[in-house]
């Protein structure tokens, strides 16, 4: 069996997902499970893309242990540098340096002769060597690369010190079979190939990323770069965990495993899910809510004489376990504190307080408190930056009948500590908060997606709400829930106005 090495991007490519807006304390609480999920690299952002993403990527490069923590850099030196800034206290540092090098991207993207582009990227995979002994090097739109031209691209920058090659399907073009071919045209085309790793990283666009990242390491390929629950660019990337999954079960077929542990996958993927607003589609292969779930009465009929008739994966290998009810209204702290182990989070005593007295105020209104309630609230308050200056919801209103437009009263505290009040209409409730909200403050907002999803199982269950939105031009995603619909959106509204804040302050120090 060879061992293919796992490159998540869940942090920078994922993170590209329109609408995802990951603070620093988000991005590091899915870095440390991405840690405990085995994955071999991790890229931590983009660190020249702004300050929020360095001083991200710089936490997790400070934090993380045993996986490689990668950073995004274009072939310049302002970005590499940015780049070692960020990772330098890494245990195992890498420079990700990129570069287009198919025909279309070269002359209408990067307006530069293919002869410059050699230059370029030999140039600034020489400048990251000198900083740094773990370089990557990706050519960008490789798989609309001319072959000829994509192998002495490659070999020169081997030669200047790259450790791994990623030749990325960037746009989801390509097939198995032309992809495959690349790597095979690689492997007997460019000197020195087999001191580097070799990487796909293959795009959903026509939905072939799984099968064409398998294309590559049947071809050579021994690094696999993807996300966990597929998210990234436009159609996403090819999901880790159904790479993982299928190497383990077609083990009699593939002669390839991964570290991945793999009981972590659900962990994992609700996480990323959550914190994110990315919700996983119910008939998602190896997460997705239905994967275990047998409805039509042959199947059970199967499934209850042999499971393995209808069931491949069996739902404990990746992680999934039936939720129990295990803590309510007359729980104490140590069985909530070993709850919250078992769980997967360690919160320091202030935070431990505040989640205990939320599931002590959930159990009173609440009959069944169930571990994903449990999880909702310790993610809450363990990934929560309190902005220092920030709008505080006093209370709201909504009147609502069938014949009229809801109307809604909200009254908030400023960040001056000013108390305001106003009344607003809407076409639904939820608009109506938000038209009031929109009415009241100075900042200038456009709400660009809503999702509402339900956490835990019956009426009882939790509303949570994410918001992505631009306040005052700058995109921002907020997260809230409660057990009404009403009360999450508001505050999830109001969160992603208080995120403006942090980010303010956090450019400022
Ligand atoms: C395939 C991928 O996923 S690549 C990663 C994509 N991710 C992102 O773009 C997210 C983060 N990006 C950003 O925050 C911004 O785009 C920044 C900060 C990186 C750059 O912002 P700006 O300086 O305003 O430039 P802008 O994004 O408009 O244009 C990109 C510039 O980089 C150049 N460029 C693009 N790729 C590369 C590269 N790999 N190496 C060198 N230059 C590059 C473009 O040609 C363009 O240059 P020009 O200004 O001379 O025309
Ligand atoms: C920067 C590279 C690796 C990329 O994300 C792509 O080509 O899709």
């Amino acid at each position: 069996m060879t061992t293919i090495k796992i490159f998540d991007t869940t942090l920078r490519d994922g993170e590209q997902s329109p609408g995802v807006n990951l603070n620093q304390l988000e991005k590091l609480e899915i870095a440390k499970q991405l840690e405990r999920l085995g994955v071999d690299v991790m890229e931590a952002g983009f660190p020249a893309s702004s300050q929020g993403d360095f001083d991200a990527v710089k936490k997790i490069a400070d934090t993380v242990t045993t996986s490689t923590v990668a950073a995004l850099a274009r072939a310049n030196k302002q970005d590499i540098d940015r780049a070692w800034d960020a990772i330098k206290g890494a245990k195992k540092p890498r420079i990700h340096v990129f570069i287009a090098t198919s025909p279309i991207h070269m002359k209408d993207k990067l307006k530069k002769t293919p002869e410059e582009v050699i230059d370029i990227a030999v140039n600034m995979v020489s400048y990251a060597k000198s900083k740094c002994d773990d370089i990557e090097f990706s050519a960008e739109d490789a798989s609309r690369s001319e072959l000829p031209f994509l192998a002495t691209i490659v070999e020169k920058v081997i030669d200047a010190g790259a450790t791994v090659i990623n030749l990325p399907d960037t746009v989801g073009y390509t097939t198995p079979k032309e992809y495959g071919a690349m790597f095979k045209y690689m492997k007997n085309h460019v000197k020195n190939i087999d001191q580097v790793d070799l990487s796909t990283h293959c795009h959903d666009d026509l939905g072939m990323a799984l099968i064409n990242s398998i294309a590559g390491v049947e071809n050579g390929a021994t690094q696999v770069e993807g996300t966990i629950n597929g998210i990234g660019e436009r159609a996403g990337n090819v999901a880790l965990e159904e790479m993982a999954v299928t190497f383990e079960i077609r083990k009699d077929f593939y002669p390839f495993k991964t570290n991945l542990t793999l009981n972590e996958i659900k962990r994992t993927s609700d996480i990323i899910s959550k914190l994110t607003g990315m919700v996983v589609p119910g008939n998602k292969a190896v997460v997705g809510r239905n994967a275990f779930a047998h409805e039509s009465g042959i199947h059970q009929d199967g499934v209850l004489k042999n499971a393995q008739t209808y069931e491949i994966i069996t739902p404990e290998l990746v992680g999934v376990t039936s939720n129990s009810l295990v803590l309510g209204k007359h729980s104490g702290r140590h069985a909530f504190k070993d709850k919250m182990k078992q769980l997967g989070f360690s919160l320091d005593e202030d935070k431990v307080s505040v989640a205990f007295d939320q599931f002590k105020q959930l159990t009173d209104r609440k009959k069944e408190v169930t571990d994903d309630d449990l999880f909702v609230i310790l993610m809450d308050v363990q990934t929560d930056i309190k902005a220092r200056v920030q709008y505080q919801l006093n209370n709201f209103k909504v009147e609502y009948n069938s014949a009229t437009s809801p109307t809604a009263t909200v009254s908030l505290v400023t960040p001056n500590h000013d108390t305001i009040e106003g009344q607003g209409t809407g076409n639904g409730s939820v608009e109506a908060l938000y038209n009031t909200i929109e009415e009241l403050i100075e900042e200038q907002i456009q709400l660009t997606d809503f999702t509402l999803s339900s956490v835990g199982k019956g009426k009882d269950a939790l509303a949570e709400v994410h918001v992505s939105m631009t306040v005052n031009d700058q995109p921002v995603s907020g997260r809230a829930t409660a057990q009404d619909v009403l009360e999450a959106s508001l505050n999830a509204f109001i969160n992603a106005i208080n995120r403006v804040f942090i980010i303010q302050v956090a450019e400022k120090e």
